[in-house]
Formats: structure tokens, C-alpha cells, sequence
């Protein structure tokens, strides 16, 4: 079976979130089984793309409304990620170094989409199914159908999933004429709340959509930034499928970003080491148990409420544990951070910016990690943790549901609390602090961690039933 996923990031060609883990990941490990996955994305001029070979597998032209856009189509020589990696090259358009928030991302993502039609229409490929993810590929269910440039492949099945249903993509009507040559009569199936969303258009006209966890499939109908109502009237067409991670990238006991490696048959003494690591670069105290957080600096994280939690935190607890964040975002959040570490400079170390490598080393030379996430469809970053022994402090929401167990309840290994809120911070640090002083429990916990199977391998496999659930009509 062949499938095209499409996606505005793959790890390790361009990587801003977790979208990119689960897509430079899946393919992978689908291909594993049998299927014959590509990845198709937007050309970035980054190192991946500066370091490897490509090849012009496909040239043409096409339009944007009247502006006429030359495109090409450029393929990695050696398949080196397990997967077919296309890039859709569109000088002046589609040739820049960053992956989000250019002036005309709208006119961006619309052409990446134009073109990858275009390409599989004028070369007479005829795919399995196309799986798209999130908004960047949300007009592709529609135009397939609803475009006569496309109708050779209007039966081609479409999967959309949702990794964060925040964000829609939206645009005003008066870009409609941007889209190839549509049935007017169905300009309905793009529209919400007045404006072209593909994210709600790729809800409507896909064959059948998931989310990455099962609870967030239900929370979608609560809340989802305007598209409740949406999600509530589609949720027949959803299924939740919990994220693996890529188990040959994320290994404590073979991964070249950490300075020592260990394995669940001897945790301390690595770990440890890793630790000291950690905290010569940071300042702080091996001794003293280490809290991380790491991730992007946005309201879903909860990272805004993290200076007033922690700085209630060290109060509460002077001098007796030491707090690490990596992250950037809002200005506001990160000017609050580098602020708590002017007030608290022994307790507190600020790493404002992106760093894969010292991401890597957090999650293994840290005791605990902390998501206080307002929303997290799934969430990597506690399974990074648990493979790496660092007990996950996760507020009860989406796929930290799914994947944490509270290490009070039977089988448990983690921190669970109910709300986004200082007051629950705060306990889950008292109660962190509290089970360090245990050494032989943290031990046991760790044990448990690394012991668990959040490999693709299931969700991979998942994800083949559910294609091939359409088999019948393919
Ligand atoms: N400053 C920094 N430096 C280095 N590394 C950093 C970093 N900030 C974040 N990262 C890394 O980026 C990834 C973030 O993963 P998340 O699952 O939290 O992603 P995100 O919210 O972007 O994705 C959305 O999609 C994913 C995938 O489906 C869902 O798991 C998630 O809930 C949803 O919000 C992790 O690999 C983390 O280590």
C-alpha cells in the first residue's frame, strides 16, 4: 500500500514540535510492516537539506490565484530516514529557513498543497491513501474532491490527523481564487465561523480523521478554539491513536547526545552521571533533586503560570531543590523566566532558545519533569522522560491521561494533578521532594519507567488498520 503523509515538519529535515518527531518517526515504522509510506513537506534551506543529496524528480508550473509559481519536486537520494523524503521547492515561496509564522504562511501552505497535487496528478501517480497532518495539508481532502484538476484522484481516501487542534490555519474569503479551479456550489465544505479553515475543512471532507490520544479526542468537543460543535457533529469519522516514539533515536543506552549511557540493568550510576553533567553546565547541586521543563513557551504548556508557581515553589522550599528550563515563545513568558533566575540564581537556570542536544541531556540527567499543559493532545516530552527513568509531573489532560499513571495508585510510576493552577504545582513539587528523600522508591520507580513500551510498533500497526479499514472502498 502506498501512502503520502503531508506535513509542514519531519525531524530531522525541519523540526519547531512534537508534529515532527511523530512524522520523521511513523513512516518509518510503518514501512517496517510492510506499507510503502513517503514523506512529502516543504523545502527549508536547513542543514538536513544543505547536507544531503537530492534529486528533481518532477518540475512544472502552476497558479496562485494569477500569480504564476514555478515548482519543483526533489527527493532524497538514499531513503537514509527509512522513508521516500519529498520536498516541494518553490523559489521566492517555498525556499526559506524557518517553518512557521512568515507574513504569507497562508499563500505558503496553499502552494505546498497545490504543487504535491499537481505533482501526483501530472505524473500519473495514483497513491493508497494520503494522510495529512494538521491544517498545512487540510485543503487537500476538499480539492481532491472538489477540484476539477483532480477528479482522476478524487477516490483516493484521505486521513487527517490532529496533533494540535488550536490552530486552523484560517484565511479570509478573498483568497478563495487561490484555490485551482473549484465546484463553487460546495465553497460550504471549506467555510467556518465565516472564514476558509482548512483544519475544519480537512474535518469534513476527510475520510476519516485521528487525534493522538484517545482522551483528546473526547476534549475536542469541548474545547478546540471554535470547532467544538464541529468535532461533536464529526465524531463518528474519529478514533484516538496514542504517539509512539522512535525507540532507535530516544535510547539512554546508545544515544550520542548524552555524555554517559545507562540501561534499566543499571540506572544509578549513568543516570548519575548524566546528572553531574547537567548540573556543572547549569550550576546547580547533584545532590539536590533537579526539576525540568522543557518546551515551547505558550499558554497550552501552562508555561505561563511557571514563574509564579515556582517562585511560590522556592519559598515553600528554599534551597532544596533545583529548577531547569529549555524553551522559547512568548516574549512575556520567557522575560518572566530570566527574570526568576536573576531573583533565584542558585535554585533557578533559565536556557532561553532550541537545543536537541541539551533536550536530550535534561531527560536524562533530570529527577523529574514537569507539563503543567493546559493542552496536550498527546505529548512526547513524558515519554522521553519515562524512557530516560525521570518521573513525569503531569496535570491530568489529554494524552498525559492516557500515558501517566500516578505513582499513588496501583502499578503508578508518575505525578498526576487535575489543574493548570500554582496551588497544583506547588503540591506536585511538595510531593516530587517528598518521594525523593525515598532512594530506594525512586529506584523502584525508575525501574517501572524504562520498563514501558511506548514504541511505535502498536500505534504503527494501528494506523495500517485503520488504511486499510478502507480497503474495501479502495
Ligand atoms: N526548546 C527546545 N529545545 C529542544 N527541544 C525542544 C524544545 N522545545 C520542545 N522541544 C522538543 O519538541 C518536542 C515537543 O513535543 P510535544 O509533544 O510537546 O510537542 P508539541 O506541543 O510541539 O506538539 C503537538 O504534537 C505532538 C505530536 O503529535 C503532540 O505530542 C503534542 O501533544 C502536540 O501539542 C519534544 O521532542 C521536545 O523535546
Amino acid at each position: 500500500m502506498r501512502v503520502f503523509h503531508l506535513s509542514a515538519e519531519c525531524y530531522p529535515v525541519a523540526k519547531v514540535g512534537g508534529l515532527a518527531d511523530v512524522v520523521g518517526a511513523l513512516p518509518k515504522y510503518q514501512n517496517l510492516l510492510g506499507l510503502k509510506a513517503a514523506v512529502v513537506m516543504p523545502y527549508y534551506n536547513r542543514k538536513f537539506v544543505q547536507e544531503n543529496h537530492f534529486d528533481t524528480v518532477f518540475q512544472a508550473s502552476t497558479l496562485l490565484g494569477t500569480r504564476r509559481l514555478y515548482f519543483e519536486i526533489l527527493k532524497e537520494r538514499t531513503d537514509k530516514l527509512g522513508f521516500e523524503l519529498y520536498l516541494v521547492r518553490i523559489p521566492g515561496l517555498i525556499d526559506r529557513e524557518e517553518v512557521y509564522q512568515y507574513p504569507d504562511e497562508t499563500e505558503q501552505f496553499i502552494a505546498f498543497q497545490i504543487a504535491f497535487l499537481d505533482w501526483i496528478s501530472y505524473s500519473q501517480q495514483t497513491p493508497d491513501l494520503i494522510h495529512c497532518h494538521d491544517h498545512h495539508s487540510g485543503l487537500v481532502p476538499f480539492l481532491l474532491q472538489h477540484s476539477k484538476l483532480y477528479t482522476r484522484l478524487a477516490n483516493v481516501p484521505t486521513i487527517l490527523t490532529i496533533h494540535n487542534g488550536q490552530y486552523h490555519g484560517a484565511f479570509g474569503w478573498d483568497k478563495l481564487s487561490y484555490l485551482p479551479e473549484i465546484d463553487v456550489t460546495k465553497t460550504g465544505l471549506l467555510d467556518w465561523g465565516g472564514s476558509i479553515n482548512p483544519l475544519a475543512s480537512a474535518v469534513k471532507c476527510c475520510w476519516r480523521f485521528t487525534t493522538v490520544s484517545p482522551s483528546y479526542l473526547q476534549e475536542l468537543s469541548i474545547s478546540s478554539n471554535g470547532l467544538e460543535y464541529l468535532f461533536y457533529l464529526e465524531r463518528a469519522k474519529g478514533s484516538g491513536i496514542i504517539n509512539g516514539i522512535d525507540t532507535e533515536i530516544w535510547d539512554p543506552n546508545n544515544d550520542p547526545m548524552i555524555p554517559h549511557k545507562f540501561s534499566i540493568k543499571q540506572i544509578a550510576k549513568g543516570k548519575q552521571a548524566d546528572k553531574q553533567a547537567l548540573c556543572e553546565r547549569f550550576g546547580f547541586t547533584p545532590e539536590k533533586p533537579l526539576v525540568s521543563f522543557i518546551g515551547r513557551l505558550v499558554l497550552e504548556k501552562g508555561a505561563d503560570i511557571l514563574p509564579a508557581a515556582l517562585e511560590r515553589s522556592f519559598n515553600e522550599h528554599p534551597g532544596k531543590f533545583d529548577m531547569l528550563i529549555l524553551g522559547a515563545g512568548e516574549k512575556g513568558v520567557e522575560n518572566g523566566l530570566l527574570h526568576l533566575k536573576k531573583v533565584y540564581p542558585e535554585q533557578c537556570n533559565v536556557f532561553i532558545g532550541y537545543d536537541e542536544a541539551l533536550a536530550h541531556l535534561i531527560y536524562a540527567g533530570s529527577d523529574f519533569l514537569l507539563m503543567p499543559s493546559r493542552v496536550e493532545p498527546c505529548g512526547l516530552n513524558q515519554l522521553y522522560a519515562l524512557r530516560y527513568g525521570t518521573l513525569p509531573m503531569v496535570r491530568s489532560t489529554g494524552g498525559l491521561k492516557d500515558t501517566v499513571v500516578d505513582f499513588g495508585d496501583e502499578g503508578g510510576y508518575g505525578i498526576r494533578y487535575n489543574n493548570a493552577s500554582i496551588d497544583d504545582i506547588c503540591d506536585a513539587i511538595s510531593r516530587a521532594l517528598t518521594l525523593f528523600e525515598n532512594t530506594k522508591h525512586v529506584q523502584h520507580l525508575r525501574k517501572i519507567m524504562m520498563a514501558l513500551d511506548f514504541s511505535w510498533d502498536r500505534s504503527a500497526k494501528e494506523y495500517i488498520n485503520l488504511y486499510e479499514s478502507l480497503n474495501p472502498i479502495i
